[in-house]
């Protein structure tokens, strides 16, 4: 027999989970479908963000590799169970264990580990099913012993002595870090010829000779030709400006991209339709194609950020129970960071990305050498970077390399989104000594 719900959540994501806990406190009736109970709470508490973040900090302090990944295996565990409480204790939601996939537009099958299925309808649908690593199509590179990502990565039963990173963004670099912290020897190979794909030039050039500078082997414009794994390494071959070059590792972490997990869900039974990059359609109120059937989180094919499938789950909850004005479209203030040390993080547009726009600009830079705060710290590396439209005085956007940066940043895009003239910034009284000072001398003159 069928069973049909108010409401179905496919995937115990952040929006997803954030929605169930709401339509719970509003009484309505609500299935949670989770395909791993390994996964209750998503990627960002069990293999992505937090997980990772504790790693970094605790081969800061010198923990050793494997007392650190069996530390951050008791954190995961217990926020896992903290999650599926969160939803389970509740009176109207159901967690289900098992991999949905769509018979029609509101029917979904449950295939549960013990093989048995069932199959449920939903009068409203929430898909938050999240996104999975990309893996390039490059001879001999499958997942195994001597291939991971990030997920793997995070588990190794022992600290690689020579660690090769495919993919210099997010988490090329910030794994990169953790494990040249632990000890390991580390190689990252990015087929750009900058890390950070779109991150302010200087910046990236700055963070490249500061990893550099830490021991990291950093190979730009690297395309890798084939991969060879065996039982004890594994050999990368690699065409650099016009040569091609071989170099053996331990372990492989692929840190390629992430796409969102549309494959095996059955989209093909139903009317939801897929952007050309595989996510699913949404409208800006994050609506499907099909009437009562929404899309959140990295599923939908917006920036993959834990913040963002929440900011996902707020406009679904105003339109479901507010005015319906919440909607991506006011979404054009999203920060974001790296966190590396010290951390790198932007906002807005790029200098070149608003002279391509067609703006006139003012550019303002500040090296954090300069800021009494860094000298505290003990790290004066890194650079802020603004760019202000020249009519308008309104901040285009900022990148900022430099301690503190993943808090600062927060400042520049609340002045972004409050339409504030950069002399607001300029001319505030900050306390001292902090790194938000800098922006009183970063802002005194743009450079010619
Ligand atoms: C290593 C790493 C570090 C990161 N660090 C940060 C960071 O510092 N800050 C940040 O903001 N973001 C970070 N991210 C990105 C962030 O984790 C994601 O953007 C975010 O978790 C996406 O959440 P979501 O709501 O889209 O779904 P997810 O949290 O991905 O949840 C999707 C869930 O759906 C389940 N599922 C999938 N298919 C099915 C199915 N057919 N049936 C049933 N269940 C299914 C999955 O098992 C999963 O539990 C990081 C990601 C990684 C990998
Ligand atoms: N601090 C954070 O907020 C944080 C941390 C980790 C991950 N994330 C999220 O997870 C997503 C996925 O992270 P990611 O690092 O995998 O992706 P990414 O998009 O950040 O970086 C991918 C990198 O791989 C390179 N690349 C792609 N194909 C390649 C190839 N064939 N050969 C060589 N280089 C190649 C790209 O040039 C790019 O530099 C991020 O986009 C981000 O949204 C966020």
């Amino acid at each position: 027999m069928t069973k049909r719900y108010q409401n179905i959540v496919v995937g115990f994501g952040k929006g997803g989970k954030t929605l169930a806990k709401f339509l719970a406190t509003q009484h309505e009736e609500v299935l949670v479908i989770e395909q791993s109970n390994q996964m209750y709470g998503g990627t960002c508490i069990n293999i992505g963000c937090l997980p990772s973040k504790n790693l970094i900090l605790n081969g800061q302090r010198n923990v050793p590799f494997t007392e650190a990944v069996s530390r951050r295996g008791e954190m995961t565990a217990q926020l896992r169970n903290k999650n599926y409480h969160m939803l389970a204790d509740e009176p109207t939601i159901t967690v289900l264990d098992g991999k949905a996939t769509f018979n029609s537009n509101h029917q979904i099958s449950v295939r549960k580990a013990d093989g048995t299925e069932v199959t449920v309808e939903g009068e409203r649908i929430f898909i938050n099913t999240g996104a999975q690593p990309i893996i390039p199509n490059i001879s001999g590179l499958q997942l195994g012993k001597r291939v991971v990502t990030s997920k793997e990565a995070m588990t190794l039963p022992s600290l690689p002595k020579r660690l090769a990173i495919l993919g210099g963004g997010h988490i090329g670099l910030e794994f990169a870090e953790m494990f040249n912290s632990y000890g390991s020897g580390v190689t990252i190979f990015d087929h750009h010829d900058q890390l950070l794909g779109r991150t302010e030039p200087e910046a990236a050039k700055l963070v490249a000779n500061d990893l550099k500078a830490s021991g990291i082997h950093v190979e730009l414009n690297s395309e890798l030709q084939s991969v060879h794994p065996t039982d004890h390494d594994i050999t990368i071959n690699y065409r650099q400006n016009g040569q091609i070059s071989e170099q053996e590792f331990d372990v492989l972490l692929v840190a390629t991209g992430r796409r969102p997990n549309t494959s095996d869900l059955g989209l093909e039974n139903t009317d939801i339709e897929l952007t050309k990059r595989g996510a699913i359609e949404v409208d800006q109120h994050l609506k499907t194609t099909v009437n009562n059937v929404w899309a959140l989180g990295d599923v939908n094919g917006g920036p993959q950020f834990t913040y963002i499938s929440l900011d996902d789950f707020r406009i679904v909850k105003d339109q479901l129970f507010g005015d319906g004005q919440r909607t991506t479209a006011d979404r054009n203030v999203v920060p974001h960071s790296t966190f590396i040390t010290p951390p790198l993080s932007s906002v807005g547009m790029t200098e070149e990305e608003a002279r391509q726009a067609g703006k006139k600009v003012l550019v303002f830079k500040l090296m954090a050498n300069s800021i009494p705060k860094a000298r505290v710290i003990e790290d004066q590396r890194g650079i802020f970077k603004a760019i202000v439209d020249q009519d308008s005085h309104e901040i285009l956007g900022a990148t900022i390399y430099a301690e503190e940066s993943h808090e600062l940043i927060n400042t520049i895009a609340l002045a972004m989104k409050g339409h504030l003239s950069y002399e607001m910034l300029r001319d505030m009284i900050y306390t001292h000594p902090t790194m938000a000072e800098a922006f009183n001398d970063l802002f005194k003159q743009p450079v010619k």
